[in-house]
C-alpha cells in the first residue's frame, strides 16, 4: 500500500523531469534547417553553421556520410540519443540527429569562435595561463563523460575543443555511438596522429588514451605545431605514427614554459598507459590548480580572439 502511495507521490517529479527534457527536445527535420557557411571539415564529416527556422536557433550541424544498412542506421540514431543526457558546461550541447539519404546529421550548440585548432593557426600559439584554464575545462568535460556516462572521448585534439565569446571551452565529437565509430572506422578516417602509442599499435582504447591525446594537444597549442617529429622534418602519416610509437617525445623548449606545464605534458605523454597519470591525479596537478586559483580572464581572451579572427 505505502509503496503505491510513494510512487504516486513521486509522479509530479517524474512528470516535471519529463517535461523539462521534452521542452529541450526539438523535433529536427532537414526542411526546417537553413544552411550557412562551412565551419570545418575532417574526421569523417563536414560541419556547417545552420539556422533552425521554427525556433530561430543558430546551430552547428555535422554531416557524416554513413554507408550502412537501415538496421545499423537505426542503431546509430538510437545510440546518439544518449547525447540528450550529456548536459555539462564543458560539453557542446546537442539538439538532435537524423538521417537523410545515407547522410547522418548531428545538430549541436554553435560555438562562435570555433575550434582551438583554427584559433592557434590564425592568431598563433596559446599562452600558458590560457592553456591552464583550457586544460581544466577539458579535464572537467572528460571526467563528466567518463564518470556520468562511462564514455571515453576517443578523439581529443585541438579541432574538437571549441570556444565561444563567453570564453567557454567545450568538447565535441566524442565517441558516444559505438556503431557510428565502427561504421566510420571502415573508411580511412580511423587512425589519427593524436592517438596514444598503445592505440596506434592496435591496442585496446582506454580512458588513459585520452590523457595522451590531451598532452599532445596542449603541446601543439603551446608551440604552434604538432610536436612530432622535432624540427622541420616532415613525415608521411605511417612513418609519423611509427615515430610516435618508437621515438622519445620531443621536449617543450624549457626556457619558454613553466616547470609545471612541462611536467604536466611529460606525465600525459608517458608511453605506458598504466604509468600515465589518470584524470584524478591530473585535476590536482599544480599546472591546473594555478588556473583554478588565478581565475584567468577567459572572457577577455575570447574578446581578443574574436577581434583578431575578424
Ligand atoms: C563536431 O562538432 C563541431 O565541430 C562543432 C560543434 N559546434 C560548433 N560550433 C562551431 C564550430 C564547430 C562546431
Ligand atoms: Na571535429
Amino acid at each position: 500500500k505505502n509503496t503505491e502511495a510513494a510512487e504516486v507521490a513521486a509522479l509530479p517529479k517524474q512528470l516535471e523531469k519529463l517535461e523539462v527534457s521534452n521542452t529541450f527536445k526539438i523535433d529536427l527535420k532537414d526542411s526546417d534547417l537553413k544552411p550557412f557557411e562551412e565551419l570545418g571539415s575532417g574526421n569523417g564529416g563536414t560541419v556547417n553553421k545552420i539556422l533552425h527556422v521554427p525556433t530561430g536557433t543558430i546551430m552547428a550541424r555535422k554531416v557524416i556520410h554513413v554507408e550502412a544498412n537501415a538496421t545499423v542506421r537505426k542503431q546509430i540514431l538510437r545510440e546518439l540519443q544518449i547525447l540528450h543526457d550529456c548536459n555539462n558546461p564543458y560539453i557542446v550541447g546537442f539538439y538532435g540527429s537524423y538521417i537523410n539519404e545515407g547522410d547522418l546529421s548531428i545538430c549541436m550548440e554553435y560555438m562562435d569562435l570555433g575550434s582551438l585548432d583554427s584559433i592557434y593557426r590564425k592568431i598563433g600559439p596559446i599562452k600558458e595561463p590560457i592553456l591552464a584554464d583550457i586544460t581544466l575545462s577539458v579535464l572537467r568535460g572528460l571526467i563528466y563523460l567518463h564518470e556520468t556516462h562511462k564514455i571515453i572521448h576517443r578523439d581529443i585534439k585541438p579541432s574538437n575543443i571549441l570556444v565561444n565569446s563567453n570564453g567557454e571551452i567545450k568538447l565535441a565529437d566524442f565517441g558516444v555511438s559505438g556503431q557510428l565509430v565502427n561504421s566510420v572506422a571502415n573508411t580511412f578516417v580511423g587512425t589519427s596522429h593524436y592517438m596514444a602509442p598503445e592505440r596506434i599499435q592496435g591496442g585496446k582504447y582506454s580512458v588513459q588514451s585520452d590523457v595522451w591525446s590531451l598532452g599532445i594537444s596542449l603541446m601543439e597549442l603551446a608551440i604552434g605545431k604538432f610536436p612530432f617529429p622535432p624540427e622541420g622534418i616532415v613525415l608521411p602519416i605511417f612513418d609519423l605514427l611509427q615515430y610516435i610509437v618508437n621515438e622519445p617525445v620531443p621536449p617543450l623548449p624549457a626556457d619558454q614554459f613553466s616547470v609545471e606545464f612541462q611536467d604536466f605534458c611529460n606525465k600525459c605523454l608517458i608511453k605506458d598507459p598504466h604509468k600515465r597519470p589518470n584524470f584524478k591525479y591530473l585535476i590536482k596537478h599544480r599546472f591546473v590548480i594555478t588556473a583554478e586559483a588565478e581565475n584567468v580572464d577567459m572572457k577577455a581572451w575570447a574578446k581578443e580572439v574574436g577581434e583578431k579572427l575578424k
